[in-house]
């Protein structure tokens, strides 16, 4: 018995530990009884650990079961992420066009009016400072909303150092020498730094180094979360800390689904069953990226190699995301021969370049080596074709598709970009066209249809693109068997397929049902619910038709062979 050593309640010898946690001892089951009252609020599915490689981590310290709650946390602190547009630091909502709204106290913060002023998130310690610093310099914080961040966790260090919550903040990961001087470094310097040191934001005390490690900690540790929506529906992109989710390792495949609600609390959920003693991942990238763009996002922004299974496996577990076909035998996948690369990150994309140049790719079947530049700069062209394509045109996005087609395998995830592409423009179109043709209907299944496979591998489990494919994938089978039926036209295929969509449905219920009420996909949730009770009626009614048509049929049978059975006789008579 680990933890502890001692029990909780007496000090005796552990004998046995918190059943659900796993992390408190207890000389036996009665204390652990005991104790439970004041253990519940502390027990958790998982605990930390440390390692060299990851430094802090989550661990499950008991069995999981997929779509358990693991961890549900506020943010300490959430702001404009470092290339947002000018937005208000109080609703974080974009300003309309031309207009530079301030608080009417400090006559310096972005705030968009009176009610933003008073919702408590431009607080009236940031207000004081920089209305003072107001009173000495031209200081405007409108257009650098890179600023706002760092300010206000420099300012909650300065006036609360002690806040157990502030120290956990300067504990986080911050990899300050690894980003010295690099671009990132001196675009804070300018930015931020130096802006705050112009404008006496800064103490005697205060360095630069300290600022620097306060962005670096942002940069490394922030979450992407959605700020509320605007009148026309927007949502902005904004980050936030959390202390505890942060601590998650990553994975390129994630046994974990995140949702963010309205007010910023964060709920994660184990995606599939974690064993007791396996790391608690998050996927810091997107499962829909290639290796090589997961790799360069991970090094560069988080400064680490990702040597996961998906990214050591040259074939991606199987799906050939980052695989070309090969342009010598037409039958190979061409792949990586070192997906990870040779040489440790350090500072930026030159170095990145340099792991590349160093490989080299090959056709799994013929054998044939390509040069890795090779390979990326056809992937590098086929991006810059995907995003001068006109989205909502059809029939370019169409004609790219099969152009890219012939140098990429269709689970490339540039192809399954410009099929989500696709899916999104059919879509707007049948819900344009009252009638959409059989055609539309059929391709946009047959788009869908293309990416589960790959979902399923990358984002095993509870995830919100299966939720969404799956969503997608069901609307177009339900339209045209409904079309049948109203048609009066009733067979056992027809109910087969109204069968197969509810399968369908049902899946992208239980997938979007983690997802925040208010938000996007959870409103797609319950649209989803409604529909599979509507379907499940449909189903009913195809199943009554059927079988009274069966019954029509078995009567109209049974009155044929009666009349066949007459003739028969006054044939054999004549
Ligand atoms: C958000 S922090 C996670 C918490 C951090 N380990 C700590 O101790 O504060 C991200 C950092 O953790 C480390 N890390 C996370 N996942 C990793 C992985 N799969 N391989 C290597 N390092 C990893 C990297 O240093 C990365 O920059």
């Amino acid at each position: 018995m680990v933890p502890g050593d001692r029990c909780a309640v007496c000090e005796g010898t552990v004998s046995v530990l918190c059943s659900q946690c796993g992390t408190v001892g207890y000389c036996g089951p009665e204390h652990r009884k005991d104790h439970w009252p004041e253990h519940k609020t502390l027990c958790t599915p998982y605990c930390i650990q440390r390692s060299e490689k990851l430094g802090r981590y989550l661990v499950a310290s008991r069995d999981i079961k997929a779509g358990e709650l693991i961890l549900k946390e506020k943010p300490l602190v959430v702001g404009p992420r470092v290339d947002s547009a000018p937005i208000c630091v109080a609703c974080y909502q974009p300003f309309p066009l031309h207009q530079q709204p301030r608080c009417s106290v400090c006559l310096v913060a972005p705030v968009c009016g009176v009610h933003c002023e008073r919702n408590g998130r431009h607080t009236s310690t940031e207000c004081n400072i920089l209305k003072e610093a107001a009173k000495k310099y031209s200081l405007t914080l409108s257009d650098n909303s890179q600023i706002v961040l760092p300010l206000r966790c420099l300012l909650q260090l300065r006036n609360s150092p002690t806040d157990p919550n502030w120290v956990s903040f300067l504990e986080m990961e911050s990899h300050v020498e690894k980003r010295r001087d690099t671009l990132i470094w001196r675009d804070h310097q300018l930015n931020v730094v130096d802006v705050l040191r112009e404008n006496g934001l800064l103490t005697s005390v205060e360095d630069a180094d300290f600022v620097q490690k306060i962005c670096g900690i942002l940069d490394v540790n922030s979450f992407e979360v959605r700020g509320p929506p605007s009148k026309s529906g927007q949502t902005e992109k904004l980050r936030g800390i959390y202390l505890r989710a942060s601590l998650m390792a990553h994975d390129c495949v994630a046994n974990t689904h995140l949702a963010v609600d309205d007010d910023f609390e964060m709920s994660i959920h184990a995606s599939v069953p974690i064993t007791r003693g396996h790391p608690i991942y998050f996927n810091y990238t997107s499962a829909m990226q290639g290796t090589w763009n997961r790799q360069m996002h991970l090094r560069e922004g988080k400064y680490f190699d990702c040597t996961c299974r998906r990214c050591s496996d040259p074939t991606e577990l199987g799906t050939h995301m980052s695989s070309l076909r090969c342009v010598r035998c037409y039958k190979g996948f061409i792949i990586s021969t070192n997906p990870i690369g040779t040489l440790t990150p350090k500072q930026g994309s030159q170095q990145v370049e340099a792991v590349s140049a160093g490989t080299y790719w090959e056709c799994n079947k013929c054998k044939h080596r390509y040069h890795s530049n090779l390979i990326r700069t056809t992937v590098s062209q086929a991006r810059c074709l995907l995003d001068g394509v006109d989205r909502s045109d059809i029939r370019a996005t169409e004609y790219l598709l099969r152009r890219l087609l012939r140098t990429f395998p269709p689970q490339h995830f540039v192809i399954l970009e410009l099929k989500q592409t696709l899916v999104a423009a059919y879509r707007d179109t049948i819900l344009r066209d009252p009638n959409p043709t059989r055609k539309i209907l059929n391709r946009k299944t047959e788009l869908c249809r293309d990416m589960l496979p790959v979902l399923q591998v990358v984002e095993p489990g509870i995830s919100r693109l299966r939720g969404i494919a799956l969503y997608e994938l069901q609307d177009p089978i339900v339209t045209l068997a409904l079309r049948e039926m109203q048609a009066g036209d009733f067979s056992q295929d027809l109910l087969k397929r109204l069968k197969e969509a509810e399968g369908y449905l049902r899946e992208a219920v239980t997938q979007l049902l983690y997802e925040p009420t208010h938000s996007a996909e959870g409103q797609l949730g319950r649209v989803a619910m409604q529909d599979l009770q509507r379907l499940r009626y449909s189903i009913q009614r195809a199943e009554i038709m059927m079988a009274e048509n069966g019954r029509d049929h078995r009567g109209l049978s049974t009155a044929k062979s009666e009349i066949s059975k007459k003739r028969g006789g006054r044939k054999r008579k004549t």
